[in-house]
């Protein structure tokens, strides 16, 4: 019987599938992905460790997308968008936050059968990580010098994130397209005006306030993740070379819009 009760129907005809092309895998090219988890060892966590990884690159991928569109959105002075867009970019960050409790349920001990295999490997080596902060505003060259592993391809992409605006340059745009000044001794004074007044920039202050979740965000993921390091490997230094724990802590307090932090201060 078919699925809607008339004569049998077999499955692949059900949606019209006759003589379709596209498959589920084919579409989502799940042979070549699930042929990426290459462990260099047994232990059985690696996969884990792999695969969680993996996700969160694809997740980078994707913020970087509609990050770019939320700053197109704000230099077209379509707020509407770009709010809708860090709505989605929001809701991403959060599940990059609540998936570090998949790779807590490893321990220390699970991870200590293959951590020497992975060094001088880090996520401190992570291109699309640097492109999210630079896009974001926290533009830092020095990085540049110690991507001795990245493709030129990928170089490429850091040189150009350091270059191009961002986030921070488009809201100015924005502000700047509702006649309010964004010099640097007046943007304080804009941002105020905005802030005192939502009756007539309500949209411009919903906006501030969606830059503030997504640079909150990811504070508390740089917070969530040093947690995490210090359960797996103490005080141990990092396979990147760093001191561990101690370099990440002192990251959990960098801003990506001080000025809008700042603000608080002013009110
Ligand atoms: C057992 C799990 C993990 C441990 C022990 C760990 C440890 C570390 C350490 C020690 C560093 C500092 C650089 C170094 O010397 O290696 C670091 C950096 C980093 N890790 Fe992890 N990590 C883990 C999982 C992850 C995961 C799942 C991600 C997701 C992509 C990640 C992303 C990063 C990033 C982006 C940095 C650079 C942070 C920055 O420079 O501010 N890490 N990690
Ligand atoms: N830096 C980590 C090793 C590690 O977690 C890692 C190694 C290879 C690829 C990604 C990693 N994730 C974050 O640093 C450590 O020191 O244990």
């Amino acid at each position: 019987m078919g699925i809607d009760g008339d004569a049998p129907v077999p499955p692949h005809r059900w949606f019209g599938e006759e003589g379709g092309r596209l498959s589920y895998g084919g579409y989502l090219r799940l042979p070549e992905l699930l042929a990426q988890q290459r462990p260099q060892s047994e232990a059985p966590d690696e996969l884990l460790f792999i695969t969680i990884h993996q996700v969160y690159e694809l997740w980078f991928k994707l913020l970087l997308h509609e990050l770019e569109n939320a700053r197109q959105a704000m230099f077209a002075g379509e707020l509407w968008r770009a709010r809708h867009l860090f709505r989605r970019v929001h809701a991403v960050e959060k599940v990059l936050i609540e998936q570090v409790d998949v790779l807590e349920t490893m321990t220390p001990q699970d991870f200590l059968m293959f951590r020497e295999k992975l060094a001088p490997a880090s996520g401190f080596q992570s291109v699309q990580f640097r492109e999210l902060e630079f896009l974001s505003g926290l533009k830092d060259e020095r990085y540049l010098g110690s991507f001795r592993h990245a493709s030129d391809t990928e170089l490429a992409r850091l040189r150009r994130r350091l270059e191009e605006p961002t986030l921070w340059d488009a809201y100015l745009t924005a502000l700047s397209q509702r006649g309010l000044p964004v010099s640097d001794d007046e943007i304080m004074g804009s941002l105020l005006a905005v802030a005192r007044d939502r009756g007539s920039y309500d949209d411009l202050w919903q906006l501030a306030e969606d830059l503030l979740t997504h640079d909150a965000t990811a504070a508390q993921w740089r917070t969530r993740h040093v947690q995490m390091v210090e359960r797996q490997i103490g005080t141990k230094s990092g396979t990147g070379g760093s001191t561990g724990a101690p370099y990440l802590r002192g990251r959990t307090r960098l801003h990506y819009f001080p000025l809008l932090w700042e603000l608080r201060a002013w009110l």
